[in-house]
């Protein structure tokens, strides 16, 4: 069953969203994740109060795959935790599909178990299920992210983007809804790179009503996604479509050294 959590409902409206289906994507009424007016501030050790998140709304329709960019500092890991339920809003409304699961930068936060079989199926001795739907659930999730000859290796042997992907496993076999990851390639090498977010890609086409929002720094990413988010100073400044995302940030960037080379 799909569950919701409301943090303050309220009849703000939402500003327009430039969100355009694209070509992996099914024109959908749905958003699995539809946050409206965030606002968000951590305390200073002085006692400052610090605004991180002001007035952040954004929309991701079920089914696919966002990514969130934006300069360092400007809140993208912050927002992620919130959709997550891992920090709570000051203010908006928040409505996230359940289950939802939040993935992790560094895989050695959250790969526990000794071998892989063992780590994908941790998270569902929580679900009363029978060994047999035990065995198939982390079969199949962890044949969608292309890992399944490695069903009995000691995680311990497993590459940063390997653990990366049992990481994912674990979420899939769950059963989650909304996978919120963040910058999970950011330590890996380029081959590692590319294995985790095709196997998130290909997770996402496989699954039935899946959706993921990944926080990344490489443009180049973005040819995996539906659509993206791209923040500013703790604010979104757009959102849309992967295409015109991409074209946007890359304006900006040109236009950003076109200035230092006056
Ligand atoms: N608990 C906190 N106390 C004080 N400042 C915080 C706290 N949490 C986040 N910040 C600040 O809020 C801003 C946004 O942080 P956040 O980690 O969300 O940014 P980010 O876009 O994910 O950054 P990066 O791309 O570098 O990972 C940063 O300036 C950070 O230092």
């Amino acid at each position: 069953m799909i569950q919701s959590f409301c943090i303050q409902a309220s009849a703000i409206q939402l500003p327009p969203i430039n969100s355009h289906s694209s070509r992996n994507a099914t024109v959908t009424d749905s958003f699995a994740i539809d946050a409206k007016n965030i606002s968000y501030s951590a305390v200073s050790r002085q006692g400052k109060v610090l605004p991180i998140l002001k007035d952040c709304s954004l929309r991701v329709p079920s089914g696919q795959f966002w990514m969130l960019l934006g300069p360092n500092g400007c809140g993208k890991s912050t927002l992620l935790k919130i959709l997550a339920g891992l920090l709570s809003p000051d203010d908006g409304f928040l409505h996230v599909e359940r289950p939802r699961s939040f993935v992790y930068q560094n895989p050695d936060h959250q790969v526990v178990m000794p071998t892989v079989e063992a780590d994908v199926a941790f998270g569902l001795g929580k679900l009363n299920l029978t060994p047999d739907e035990i065995r198939t659930r982390v079969a199949k999730a962890l044949d969608a992210v292309g890992m399944y000859e490695y069903l009995k290796k000691p995680v311990h042997t497993l590459s940063g983007g390997q653990k990366q992907r049992v990481a994912t496993a674990g979420a899939l076999a769950e059963a989650c809804k909304v996978l919120l990851l963040d910058e999970l390639t950011t330590f890996l090498d380029e081959t590692d790179q590319i294995g985790v977010i095709k196997a998130m890609r290909n997770s996402i086409n496989t699954s039935k009503g899946i959706t993921a929002l990944w926080v990344t720094h490489r443009l180049e990413e973005l040819e995996f996604a539906d659509g993206a988010v791209y923040m500013e100073d703790g604010k979104i400044v757009r959102q849309g479509d992967a295409i015109s995302i991409r074209k946007f940030i890359e304006d900006k960037l040109a236009s950003y050294v076109n200035q230092i080379n006056l």
